[in-house]
């Protein structure tokens, strides 16, 4: 069996409140990014499956005969958005060579992938083919790259293994999916996040999904369809940090001090809620520097209370004082412990101002830039319609 050839993207997100209380089922506001993450699968006749992640230096090629003993005999049987199945699970680790429980930056991404791939394919036939993936996200630094690394991989796979149609007609440059054939992407994303993060709530698969701003509790994804146009600064603390050991390490803290914890969640909650309340408003009536002042406070208190939580870090404690001595407020976002956080720019935030906070955060030796919110979910492109650079790194596979 020969398969399509498929290009797919996905942005990375945005939280704007409720990282970690969202684990918990508590209220969390997120927002694409027009930073995305590319993934062209070609069909092949080697026999082999190969995948090229150069973001992560890893280059791999299986021999199909071997990957056939990996297929469980449930495989085919489980529906998706079910939890793992424990034994392909065993397979696939013990396959790689991960025997502990701690999976580094590659065996993660190999795992997702193979997965993935096994999953659907495996009551059928396994196809030959080659997946190449780049991002323009940073790997691992709070801004969604696994989740729209999941999503490009859900949504190619399914493509190729026919389990959803290819959306792009003869003419199109790019087009999206069906709701449907979203929720099936998102749900097999929900998969590969499970893999790389333990215990994903699910915000970061549901916005590489439908990209835009959304309300996410439990599971429930409301998109967020009249939102001002705000302006936001990223910064890239460049430290390193594990969205996994995080969670986890949250989580201790719940089970260790549940009744200190708790209402820092439900704080939390109300935080999202209140920001909400004040986007709407904002849409519906004339913008004043009163709802400015709100979402500073807000940011504030979140932050503090994300400090609490434990996952704060001294190069996110440096963010928040450079930008708060030009009048700027910033929190973390995504899981914290390094990685990015988010500055809120007012309209009237004048350019030389943002220039100058941008030098005095480079100056600390950060990455630091002013972004454009709301891109567009996953998308199936023809592939000369995809940037140039882009073509050229996955064209190299
Ligand atoms: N471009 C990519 N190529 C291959 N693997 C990737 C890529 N982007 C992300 N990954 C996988 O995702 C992991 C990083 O996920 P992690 O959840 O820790 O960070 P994040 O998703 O960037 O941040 P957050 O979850 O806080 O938004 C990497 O270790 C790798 O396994
Ligand atoms: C820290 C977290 O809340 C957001 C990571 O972007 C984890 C999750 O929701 O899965
Ligand atoms: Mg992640």
């Amino acid at each position: 069996m020969t398969v399509k050839d498929v290009f797919v993207s996905a942005p990375g997100k945005a939280i704007l409140h409720g990282e970690h209380a969202v684990v918990h089922g508590k209220v969390a506001l997120a927002v694409s990014l027009n930073l995305r993450t590319y993934l062209r699968l070609k069909g092949t006749t080697t026999g082999n499956v190969c995948i090229n992640l150069p973001n992560i230096d890893t280059f791999l090629c299986y021999d199909l005969s071997e990957l056939k003993q990996l297929i469980p005999a449930s495989c085919g049987k489980r529906e998706e958005g079910k939890p793992l199945d424990a034994e392909l699970m065993r397979r696939l680790r013990e396959f790689i060579g991960v025997t502990n429980g701690n999976l580094d930056t590659c065996n993660m991404a190999t795992l997702s992938f193979l997965y993935i791939y096994i999953s659907l394919f495996g009551s059928s036939e396994l196809p030959s083919l080659t997946v190449s993936v780049w991002s323009e996200l940073p790997t691992g630094a709070g801004l969604g790259s696994s989740a729209a690394y999941s999503v490009c991989l859900a949504s190619a796979l399914l493509c190729a293994s026919g389990a959803i149609p290819a959306p792009l007609k003869e003419s199109d440059q790019s087009a999206r999916w069906c709701q449907e054939d979203l929720e099936q992407i998102n749900s097999w994303a929900f998969q590969g996040e499970m893999i790389i993060h333990g215990n994903p709530s699910g915000v970061d698969n549901a916005v590489g999904t439908w990209g835009g701003m959304l309300r996410f509790l439990a599971g429930k994804i409301i998109p967020l369809s009249r939102v001002p146009l705000l302006r936001i600064l990223l910064t890239n603390t460049k430290v390193p940090r594990s969205t996994k050991v995080l969670v986890a390490g949250v989580k201790d803290k719940i089970n260790k001090f549940p009744s200190i914890m708790t209402p820092v969640l439900d704080s939390v909650d109300a935080i999202s809620c209140t920001c909400e309340k004040v986007l709407s408003e904002m849409t519906c009536e004339p913008i004043t520097g009163e709802h400015y002042n709100i979402l500073e406070e807000l940011i504030d208190i979140n932050q503090h209370h994300l400090n609490v939580m434990g996952v704060g870090h001294p190069s996110l404690d440096t963010l928040c004082q450079v930008t708060l001595t030009k009048g700027l407020h910033s929190k973390l976002t995504g899981a914290g412990g390094g990685g990015c956080g988010i500055t809120l720019l007012r309209p009237e935030t004048d350019s030389s101002v943002v220039q100058t906070t941008v030098q005095d955060l480079k100056d600390c030796g950060f990455d630091c830039w002013e972004t454009s919110i709301g891109g567009p979910g996953v998308q199936q492109h023809s592939p000369l319609s995809v940037k140039e650079e882009v073509r050229e790194i996955l064209n190299r596979y």
